[in-house]
């Protein structure tokens, strides 16, 4: 099961990994067949006797092989790994494959195996190359095709120090070169001395070697003030890392990166940097490294890419390309103006052919998790781009899927970690294996082991910070969990649909093709509105065939309930519990805080058309972004509500259609008016306004309607066994969810009692009467598993809440006395529970 592996654990850059993996230094790389003759190799030959065996240690050795013959010219078939244990022996390919096994041997013509000697074992002719520490077995580096161990460090500090004089160099330049080299004048282009200046490493001596043939003078690669005045302290951070994984500082022959700082962590504004830098300059001469960048990216976010490059560079230094309906890749080639180009997935499938007729040294993809299937079109149209200078920008974790994992770091530096069959041997399976309860401690150790090798190569070009890196820049937030009551006219056809026939037949098990699906659908569209399943029952009488014969059932009787003239369109307000709720408190924001805008969002159309036409009849001006909403029009739609000009009041969005990457900081209060069983889907939608440039605190609200299904949504989302587990995951929907009829039975009952069925289940010692903070409660850490590392403790800021951090949030009913919050006061008289939590309070203003 993978999802009890599931984690967002932080890779960090970690100072000590940030040693250099040299490709050349490997024992293993050099494995030519030998030159040497050898004397005939003996026989190793099985025992017969009881030979005593001593507690032998397990020793490794690098060899060749090939099948035994008598031929004195030898063709070794390749190289692999020997393990000893005791009396028996194990060899692997280099794929991490087992390619003979042998039980029994003497023990001491197994011991005194030594390197340099030839020996006949199962059948194959050996030679020994080499001793392999435990070490590198356990880690699993003596498979790496010559990735060796850090040779140098390469941390800034250090080749600063080993840095020699250019200009005592040998070799001099031509005179071509001179003449290029007088223009440029070997000068930095902007000062590396002032107090703030933010210089990139220099390369070391193997770089220089390796890349600067013309011997050109270093030259120090300076940002641009304009930037650096700009950036925050990770984000410089997370400048240095990408120029030196790009220039192939980190990794030699490695020219890739992977950016998986949490969302809104400015992702952007860094690839922008870079890009500015490396195309003015270079640490050779000062010759630029690239000449055209391109950027890959989800539709929607195209425009905000050339709106980030304008915002943080204007329009003059750098000019970019987008490609649209109206703006060909064609236009991009034909002039040599644009340096780079921004084109969304979809659209560079289908020019993918003019695109591959391009030179670009630099490709980006954001929102790169999407590469993690290497068989999907996207990813194979890319791969077969010939940049090598790779970035994926991702807010997703990358490590909790093994699969997946490999993927994303083949992608960037293509060959990294072997073939993928090799890599599954050598750390999925045993990584996989020890964490199985039945693993044997050797097992648990050897995939630790694994594990952490594995973090240890791949962290040197991952970079992840979470969200608290920039908490301080940001203003409060406060996030209430609000739960309302449900309407006489909801409660009576809530019971009316748990007591159909469909809901019956669901619980005994006795339907195919998933009916609860069905069944809950109806149930959370009553909760957003009875008129929503009015409409759904009218739709059904109209046109049903034969096979939706449960929805029939389902809905059998139901009208009844409904007034006789019911008409959806003319819908009233008073029939929801949460849409009373809503109006209340767009009517206490709309008067306490005339400014400020909010961020409303529901993950159906027909809810948001409701809500639409709410904003309608009360005249609150309002913008809408929906599935439907032409990929041309987004940014102009969101930039329209950012502006501080706008009127408008109301920004109605569709957190699945819309959310990913957006930014909605015009907007400063969020309310989530229905829930979704992926926590992912709100926590994207959350993070749309609490994020860099809001400036005022941000309050969010969700709704959910007491004692019925939406509780156990949620209470699904905070107690782990949530969709997701713990990984912020969009892909996953309800259709991933499987359900026993124990769980079925929960849902489909409604607890009409309860004030908060949420509450009632923490276990917390208040009575639900006075307001508690829950600082009683003990603080829990969460852990959840990640594959890659079972022990990392730090959680992610943005993974779902839990049950037990709830626990820790203030709580009080509806009719609680004192409170204090004058949005939640209003709200209160159609309101059973309040959770509480308040982030970043200090700087509340
Ligand atoms: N140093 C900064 N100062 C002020 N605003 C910043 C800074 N860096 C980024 N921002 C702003 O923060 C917002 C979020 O940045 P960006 O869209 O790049 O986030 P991201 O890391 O790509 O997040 P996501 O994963 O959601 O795409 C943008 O509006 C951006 O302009
Ligand atoms: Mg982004």
């Amino acid at each position: 099961n993978k999802n009890t592996f599931l984690d967002t654990t932080e890779i960090k850059h970690r100072d000590h990994y940030s040693g250099k993996y040299s490709l050349e230094t490997s024992a293993l790389a050099t494995l030519d067949p030998p030159h040497t003759v050898h004397s005939a190799p003996k026989e190793v030959t099985v025992s017969k006797g009881q030979e005593e065996e001593p507690d032998s240690l397990v020793k490794y050795f690098s060899v060749v092989w090939c099948k035994a013959s008598k031929k004195k010219h030898k063709k070794w078939e390749g190289d692999a790994v020997l393990i000893i244990k005791g009396r028996s022996f194990t060899l692997k390919n280099l794929e991490g494959k087992d390619i003979g096994r042998g039980i029994g041997y003497k023990f001491k013509e197994l011991e005194n195996i030594e390197e340099g000697q030839t020996l006949m074992i199962g059948g194959k002719e050996i030679e020994v190359m080499g001793i392999i520490s435990p070490d590198d077995f356990s880690s699993g580096r003596c498979f790496q095709h010559g990735v060796g161990s850090p040779a140098i460090p390469s941390s800034s500090q250090a080749s600063r120090k080993c840095f020699s004089n250019p200009f005592k160099s040998v070799c001099k330049p031509s005179s071509k070169e001179n003449r290029q080299n007088d223009f440029q004048n070997y000068k930095p282009r902007h000062d590396p001395h002032t107090p703030n200046s933010l210089v990139m490493p220099q390369p070391d001596k193997n770089h220089q070697w390796m890349f600067n043939k013309n011997c050109f003078p270093l030259v120090d690669v300076v940002i641009d003030p304009h930037l650096v005045y700009h950036l925050r302290p990770h984000q410089k951070e997370g400048v240095i890392f990408l120029y030196e994984c790009v220039m192939g500082m980190r990794m030699n022959g490695k020219y890739g990166a992977i950016l998986a700082d949490e969302m809104g962590l400015g992702k952007t504004l860094q690839c922008i940097s870079l890009i500015w830098t490396l195309q003015c300059q270079g640490p050779y001469g000062g010759k630029p490294v690239i000449k055209k960048t391109l950027i890959v990216t989800p539709g929607s976010l195209v425009n905000n890419w050339r709106k980030e490059f304008q915002k943080w560079l204007g329009s003059e230094r750098i000019k970019i390309f987008t490609v649209d309906q109206d703006h060909k890749v064609e236009e991009f080639i034909k002039t040599t103006f644009y340096s780079v180009l921004i084109i969304s997935y979809e659209m560079l499938l289908r020019s993918l052919d003019q695109i591959k007729n391009i030179k670009f040294d630099l490709l980006i993809c954001d929102e790169g998790h999407r590469l993690k299937n290497s068989a999907i079109k996207t990813t194979t149209a890319l791969i077969s781009l010939s940049c090598e200078k790779r970035i994926i920008l991702t807010g997703t974790p990358v490590q909790n899927d093994l699969q997946e994992f490999f993927a994303l770091i083949d992608f960037v530096n293509p060959g990294i970690l072997g073939s993928l069959s090799s890599y599954r041997k050598i750390y999925e399976e045993p990584i996989i294996l020890s964490r199985e309860p039945s693993a044997s401690e050797e097992e648990k150790k050897l995939g630790e082991r694994r594990a952490t090798e594995l973090t240890c190569l791949t962290g040197l070009f991952i970079l992840r910070r979470t969200q608290e890196v920039i908490n301080k820049y940001l203003p409060p937030k406060i996030e209430n969990v609000v739960f309302c009551r449900p309407t006489a006219l909801q409660i009576e056809l809530y019971r009316k649909l748990l007591n159909s026939q469909a809901v019956r037949f669901c619980l005994q098990g006795l339907l195919e093709n998933s009916p609860h699906l069905i069944c809950i659908g109806a149930l959370k569209k009553l909760c957003n509105h009875p008129c929503l399943l009015f409409s759904s029952i009218k739709e059904k009488e109209c046109n049903s065939t034969c096979d939706d014969n449960e929805e029939r059932s389902l809905f059998e009787g139901m009208l009844n309930v409904f007034p006789a003239d019911y008409s959806p369109p003319q819908f009233t307000e008073k029939e929801s519990g949460k849409l009373q709720v809503l109006l209340k408190l767009l009517a206490v924001i709309h008067e306490l805080r005339p400014a400020e805008k909010v961020v409303l969002v529901s993950n159906y159309t027909q809810t948001l058309n409701i809500l639409q036409e709410v904003c309608k009849r009360h005249g609150y001006a309002y913008r809408r972004l929906d599935g439907q909403t032409p990929i041309s029009q987004r940014q102009h739609i969101v930039d329209g509500f950012n502006s501080k000009y706008s009127s408008d009041f109301i920004f109605l969005l569709s957190s699945k259609a819309g959310g990913v990457g957006l930014n909605l900081i015009g907007g400063s209060h969020l309310i989530l008016y229905d829930i979704d069983w992926n926590p992912a889907t709100d926590i994207q939608a959350m993070s749309r306004v609490w994020r860099d440039g809001q400036k005022h605190p941000v309050h969010i609200y969700r709704l959910l309607t007491t004692g019925t299904i939406e509780e156990k949504i949620y209470q699904r989302q905070i107690s782990k066994q949530g969709l997701s587990g713990a990984v912020v995951d969009l892909n996953k929907t309800s259709e991933h969810i499987q359900f026993s009829i124990e769980e079925l039975k929960n849902l489909f009952t409604l607890h009409e009692s309860s004030c908060c069925l949420t509450h009632d289940l923490l276990d917390c010692e208040c009575t639900g009467e006075k307001d508690c903070t829950g600082d009683s409660c003990e603080k829990v850490t969460l852990s959840r598993h990640c594959q890659l590392d079972p022990h990392h403790q730090k959680s992610d800021s943005l993974k779902p809440l839990s049950m037990s951090q709830l626990k820790q949030w203030k709580h009080f009913p509806g009719d609680h006395l004192n409170l204090t919050d004058p949005f939640l006061e209003r709200i209160r008289e159609n309101v059973s529970f309040f959770f509480q939590n308040i982030t970043n309070q200090a700087t509340a203003k």
